[in-house]
């Protein structure tokens, strides 16, 4: 036996095996690894397009350019006024109040001598008042963008005032300046004109000019930090979708669940995880950072590419950590678009309020910076603005390693640094993924099992004894009480002596060294749940899916659990595998028990699981699936490539090694999960329903498989193949609604419960050669043959037809009859002629009869104990309400001087395809034979129903058959 590595070289290998496997999804998903390591370029473009927008639009306005030498501007003229952004027309160029000569002569300069343009007279308004200017202007706004009110006082002395729309006006993205475009050109024409009036000489030289300060060009607005953090937020939202879908996907296709069983350790399977998209994380902020610098963005060019960098990768590492945290509360990957997209509307939103300033500034309360911080964006978009302030004009000189944790000098409301966000971000990104791992214990799997909220304070969760303890139901719902199970002695008596033998072992403590799996009294109850929701309760009642299981299963040996849908086959296997917990009871495999969580990781190490269902990756070849559950189970790194070898050559997969699951058939799948639970050579297999979909070749070829693996180990198999059950099951065990029904050899079970012979007599005239005439004559005809043959049956073998119809008569015959039968069929066959028999068939009984009948019997069981009436149609037209399941029912009223006790029916019952009971027919009406006790006159059950249907009574088939008749 190969030794399995443990503990922390273990762990080592797992890790190593989980982030291989990670890298190869990715790989195998290039487009989307693409995305998340260079979707920066394609933002980036987007803000330099943006960018180059608004400089475009700014270029006219002197604060963005360069003004060293500044040029005097000299005589601005009075603009039309159609030159004003947002005017309304007819307009004027001015008006103006006041009168008088004088007043009238100063005007009329004003438009002639305006330099480079005459002002047309209709372009300028007159009022007698200010007011009267103010009373237009508020009933006529946006005609005008100027006004002068002139008052001569004495010759001397004229003085003036202006009016202007101070609003600056944006149009197309530029900001209109109504002080240098109108307040000064009028305020000089004005004063030009009234200096020449007093003076008296209309050509004086009057020359102002204005000039303005030489600066730099200044960045009022930068394009990263302003619009950045939406985009630098949809870069991240590509890892932060992929990183959900990628954990919820191994969750919802119980891959993650697989892996434990195989023994995996929760550590190596997050810290895997947490590596690689460290990893895509960083490449993908480098990028950012690089493409940055590509762009020439004054941002990336002066800001450390240390500081930055550090900024896109804690921050993206923060997303991831988030990512973490948000799918444990998911159980479908395709939410994770949904999820993703929500987080970026409400990311943009609070972006956009902490852009505004809130709640980073010195009036709000500390309460209110610690929750906003607690969203990533958010810290996101402050960080890209206090290093945007920092590369404003050109003179800034950006944020270095030195000045990190400094505030910018200008900034007086700095209450946040970019170290203060370093932390931020590395102190919640711990924090995401300690909730993650919580979470992800306290919230129901998808078997709906969990830890409790403080399971983390238990000792034995951190010392590895004891902390596996979980519990069921939801974490918001109450679970019912638990009705307990009553004690039932089985029916049969090779379950009550296999029982008894385990008890007595259990009472003796003595342990069988032949037995690999001792389960002793396991029951499983799935606890019903009160789920409160807000508008409405729902509740579920308890289920006991396992009514109290005493089996051994040997070494060397094939169990195998036959068993309807809903027999409890799974929950027998999922007890075992430490998927779900046990309600009562205990199981041991190989002396440790599946109660105790230190048993439970021993059995991990000597169980091999094939699930009901494949789980398997689709885009893992089955070579490494084999490679990836070998290193799980702890097989030693030198021999998992020939491990894996052999394996696939044992279920003959060696030419599809190495093409993707996903593109394996059916059966293919079906292989691999055989192969990947023999490997490692565990003590215990367990194969849930192995086969399934599999053509009958491929069948044949996994029996052998299994028969083979048969050697050295135990094998449980659950089937719905009676022939597999019959070929590879050492000893079969059926179960039924959580019981054991019976168990043993094939042989013995037909033998026990297989009904015996089944004889088939077909009549001439119902056979297709012979098919009858339209009125059905032939078959008219076959009657008194048929009631011939049912009385010579009746009287050599003394059984009736099973079954019955116009072709032909099933006969079953008893195992003791054997002796009678080749007499009487020579016979049978000598009178053929006699009896209008055109065919006998004779065949024996085979395991699925064995297995219908005790799946009947049981569902017969139920019925009876849950007391459900249906109602019986008889050929009569007459309707009787006969309770669920029975067989020989007295028909009410039928008493005469022919039939004093009147007369009954045998109904015939079938499972519908959900194993529902219902009634397939009934035989003719016979008398009620003298020795029934119980009939009409003697029970209470004729009074009519409530529909009005009359009740039938229920005859003891005992009575009917005989003592020694089954
Ligand atoms: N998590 C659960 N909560 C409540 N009831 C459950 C749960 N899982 C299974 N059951 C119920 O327990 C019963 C046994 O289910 P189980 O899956 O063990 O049957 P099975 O014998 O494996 O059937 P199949 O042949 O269809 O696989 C079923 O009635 C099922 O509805």
């Amino acid at each position: 036996m190969v030794e399995l590595l443990t503990g922390f070289s273990l762990l080592v290998q797992q890790f190593k095996a989980l982030y291989k496997k990670n890298i190869i999804l990715s790989w195998r998903n290039k487009r989307s690894t693409f995305l998340q390591i260079f979707s920066s370029f394609f933002f980036i473009f987007l803000i330099f397009a943006i960018d180059k927008a608004i400089n475009s639009s700014l270029s006219s306005t002197t604060s963005y350019k360069n003004i060293p030498d500044p040029k005097p501007l000299v005589f601005p003229p009075i603009p039309p006024c159609e030159d004003k952004f947002f005017i309304k027309r007819p307009c004027f160029d001015f008006v103006y109040s006041g009168s008088g000569r004088r007043i009238e002569s100063i005007v009329e300069r004003i438009r002639l001598n305006n330099p480079g343009r005459v002002i047309p007279a209709d372009k300028v308004r007159s009022f007698q008042t200010p007011d009267a200017v103010d009373a237009w202007l508020y009933s006529d706004p946006m005609h005008c963008p100027g006004a002068l009110h002139f008052v001569e006082r004495n010759a001397t002395v004229i003085s003036y005032g202006i009016q202007t729309n101070s609003t600056s006006v944006p149009k197309r993205g530029r900001y209109e300046d109504p002080t240098f475009k109108f307040q000064i050109p009028l305020q000089i024409a004005a004063e030009r004109e009234i200096a020449r009036s007093l003076i008296g000489d209309p050509n004086f030289s009057w020359v102002v000019g204005f000039k303005e300060f030489a600066h730099p060009a200044v960045r009022t607005f930068s394009s990263v930090g302003t619009i950045g953090p939406t985009f630098f937020l949809a870069i991240a939202m590509f890892g932060f979708v992929f990183q959900i879908g990628s954990l919820v996907i191994e969750k919802e296709l119980k891959l993650r669940q697989a892996m434990s069983i195989m023994g995996l350790y929760e550590t190596s399977y997050w810290l895997s995880w947490l590596t690689w998209e460290a990893l895509i994380t960083l490449l993908s902020s480098l990028f950012t950072v690089l493409f940055g610098m590509m762009f020439r963005f004054d941002f990336f060019l002066h800001n450390s590419f240390a500081v930055l960098f550090l900024v896109f990768f804690l921050f993206q590492l923060n997303m991831i950590g988030f990512a973490f945290m948000l799918s444990t509360f998911i159980s479908k990957a395709s939410s994770s678009t949904t999820v993703g997209f929500s987080i970026f509307i409400v990311g943009f939103l609070t972006q956009l309020v902490t852009a505004f300033g809130w709640p980073y500034n010195k009036s709000t309360k500390k309460k209110y910076k610690v929750l906003w911080s607690l969203f990533p964006p958010n810290l996101l978009a402050k960080a890209l603005s206090l290093l945007g302030s920092a590369t404003a004009t050109s003179e800034d000189t950006g944020i270095s390693w030195s000045t990190l944790a400094k505030c910018h000098k200008d900034d007086n409301e700095c209450v946040i640094t970019i170290a203060d966000i370093y932390k931020w971000l590395l102190a919640t990104f711990c924090l995401w993924i300690l909730l993650a791992i919580y979470f992800d214990n306290i919230i129901p799997n998808s078997y709906g099992v969990r830890k409790s909220l403080f399971y983390f304070l238990r000792p034995g969760y951190w010392t590895g004894r004891g902390g596996g303890k979980v519990e069921e139901g939801g974490i918001c719902s109450c679970t019912s009480s638990i009705p307990p199970l009553e004690d039932v002695i089985p029916d049969d008596e090779d379950v009550r002596e296999e029982e008894s033998i385990v008890k007595q072992q259990v009472l003796e403590g003595s342990v069988d060294p032949n037995v690999s799996v001792q389960i002793r009294g396991l029951a499983k109850t799935y606890p019903g749940t009160i789920n409160i929701g807000c508008c409405k309760c729902s509740k579920t009642s308890p289920y006991h899916a396992l009514k109290g299981l005493w089996v051994n299963f040997a070494k060397n040996q094939l169990f195998c659990l036959l068993g309807p849908n809903g027999a409890g086959k799974t929950t027998a296997i999922n007890c075992l595998t430490g998927i779900t917990p046990v309600t009562a009871g205990d199981a041991l495999i190989y002396g440790y028990s599946v109660r105790s969580s230190v048993g439970m990781s021993n059995i991990r190490r000597i169980i091999g699981v094939c699930p009901q269902f494949d789980i398997l990756w689709d885009a893992l070849s089955g070579q490494e699936h084999l490679h990836l559950f070998a290193s799980i189970k702890g097989l030693p790194p030198s021999s998992i490539k020939s491990v894996a070898e052999n394996s696939l050559a044992e279920v003959r997969l060696v030419e599809a090694a190495k093409m993707r699951s996903g593109s394996y058939s059916g059966g293919m799948k079906r292989r691999l999960s055989v192969a990947i639970a023999l490997i490692g050579d565990p003590k215990l297999v367990i194969l849930d329903e192995p086969t399934t979909g599999m053509d009958p070749i491929t069948r044949r070829h996994v029996w052998d498989i299994i028969e083979t693996a048969k050697k050295g180990r135990a094998i449980v198999l659950t089937t719905h193949s009676m022939e597999e059950a019959d070929i590879l099951g050492d000893r079969i065990a059926i179960m039924a609604k959580g019981r054991l029904r019976c168990i043993g050899t094939s042989i013995r079970l037909k033998s026990r419960f297989g009904t015996g012979f089944i004889a088939n007599v077909s009549f001439i005239g119902s056979t297709p050669g012979q098919t009858p005439n339209i009125n059905g004559d032939a078959v008219a005809s076959t009657e008194p043959h048929r009631e011939a043959v049912k009385q010579f049956f009746k009287y050599h073998l003394e059984v009736v037809p099973k079954e019955e119809n116009k072709a032909f008569l099933t006969f079953v015959i008893p195992h003791e009859k054997e002796g009678l039968l080749t007499r009487f069929f020579a016979e049978l066959q000598d009178r053929e002629r006699e009896f209008g028999i055109s065919d006998i068939q004779l065949g024996l009984t085979t395991l699925e009869e064995v297995f219908l009948n005790i799946a009947k019997k049981a569902e017969l069981e139920i019925a009876v104990a849950e007391g459900i009436l249906v109602t019986l149609t008889l050929t009569s037209g007459q309707s009787l309400e006969i309770p669920k399941g029975a067989r020989f029912v007295g028909i009410p009223g039928t008493e005469s001087a022919e039939n004093p006790r009147g007369l009954m029916v045998e109904v015939y019952w079938e499972q519908d395809e959900d194993g529902v009971l219902c009634i397939s027919g009934h035989s003719p009406e016979t008398p009620i034979p003298p020795t029934v006790q119980s009939t009409a006159s003697a029970t209470t059950d004729l009074q009519l129903g409530r529909t009005g249907t009359v009740h039938g009574f229920v005859i003891d088939p005992s009575e009917v058959e005989g003592p020694n008749h089954r």
